[in-house]
């Protein structure tokens, strides 16, 4: 005999994914362009019949999702706001269907570079100038009384590779039966960085949710913060890539009040010096280093987030 498990459905969230769209902004012949990859997931109980009763009165369909996206896409002032357009999306699907009780908004905007012809920047042609995305995520609950709570907002740069190729040291390290490593006072120093910097959003009435928004720079505290990672990765002369790291965030959590907590994932990526001593006995090691091989594999994977300490948070 089977003995019947008692179980619930504990959680659920269904949207659209990976909706693809560029928004050519022609206001002027000088034209912008944001071409995103966007996920919108709903929740709320009214869908739990959707799983577990095949019931789908309530279920808006994701093609519909999918469409919505285009849709405001077209009528949005905020496209060029990934923050912002995102809580656009969230608040329609919390105004428009009253069961709707969660709506989880993802966008990454992908990289297109103004090209220069003859030395000038050109009116509507682009290059695709690298892989890094920004990115952000933001996830909305109906609150009570007609309020909107941002349960979370965080943005993110993802994919910045840099490297340089000195004013980085790493000595003083553990040095036991299974070191091999030699400390060093030069080295160079290459990551692939990903950051993310959550946002401090209190609960605000429904009709005020986007102008409250708005209130944020957003676009200034993205370019700051990606300025903040390349300066400080540029001219720290770093220990480690802890001690960088820890700068990095430091520096924009102190920088903009409306950050609560700003996180790096950090991978070492490897280049190590040729010993080439066994061909004529040439020097490539420590000071006289300047042929490297870049490892592929594997990194290190340095991360840690930076928090604001209880009490000295800035409000709104
Ligand atoms: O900056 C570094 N941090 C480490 O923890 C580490 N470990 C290692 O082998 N190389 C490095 N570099």
């Amino acid at each position: 005999m089977t003995a019947t498990t008692n179980v619930f459905l504990d959680k659920q969230e269904y949207g659209k994914d990976k909706v693809r769209l560029l928004k050519v902004h022609k206001d002027t012949k000088v034209h912008r362009v944001d071409d995103l990859t966007i996920r919108c997931l709903l929740s709320g109980s009214a869908f739990t019949t959707s799983y577990t009763e095949a019931s789908n009165k309530r279920v808006v369909a994701t093609d519909s999702i999918k469409n919505t996206c285009y849709v405001l896409a077209k009528s949005s002032k905020v496209v060029d706001t990934l923050e912002l357009f995102a809580g656009e999306l969230a608040n329609h699907f919390l105004n428009t269907y009253d069961w709707v009780e969660g709506a989880h908004v993802t966008i990454i905007r992908h990289r297109w570079a103004r090209m220069i012809i003859d030395g000038k920047p050109h009116n509507h042609s682009f290059w695709r100038d690298g892989e890094e995305t920004r990115q952000t995520d933001l996830f909305v609950k109906r609150g009570p009384n007609g309020l909107r709570t941002v349960v979370a907002l965080k943005s993110a740069i993802a994919g910045l590779l840099v490297l340089k190729t000195t004013g980085s040291s790493f000595e003083d390290f553990v040095r036991d039966e299974y070191t091999t490593l030699a400390e060093t006072k030069d080295r160079i120093l290459s990551t692939c960085v990903d950051a993310t910097w959550e946002f401090h959003v209190p609960a605000v009435k429904t009709e005020h949710f986007a102008s409250h928004l708005a209130q944020i720079p957003f676009n200034n505290i993205y370019d700051s913060v990606r300025d903040v990672t390349c300066k400080t990765f540029a001219e720290d002369e770093s220990a480690s890539v802890q001690a960088t790291l820890y700068k990095m965030a430091t520096q924009s959590i102190q920088n903009w009040k409306w950050l609560d907590r700003v996180s790096y994932a950090l991978p070492n990526k490897h280049f190590f010096a040729v010993d080439l001593s066994y061909f004529r006995g040439t020097k490539n090691l420590q000071e006289h280093a300047d042929v490297y091989q870049p490892l592929a594999d594997p990194s290190g994977l340095i991360t840690a987030t930076v928090a604001r300490a209880p009490g000295s948070h800035a409000r709104l």
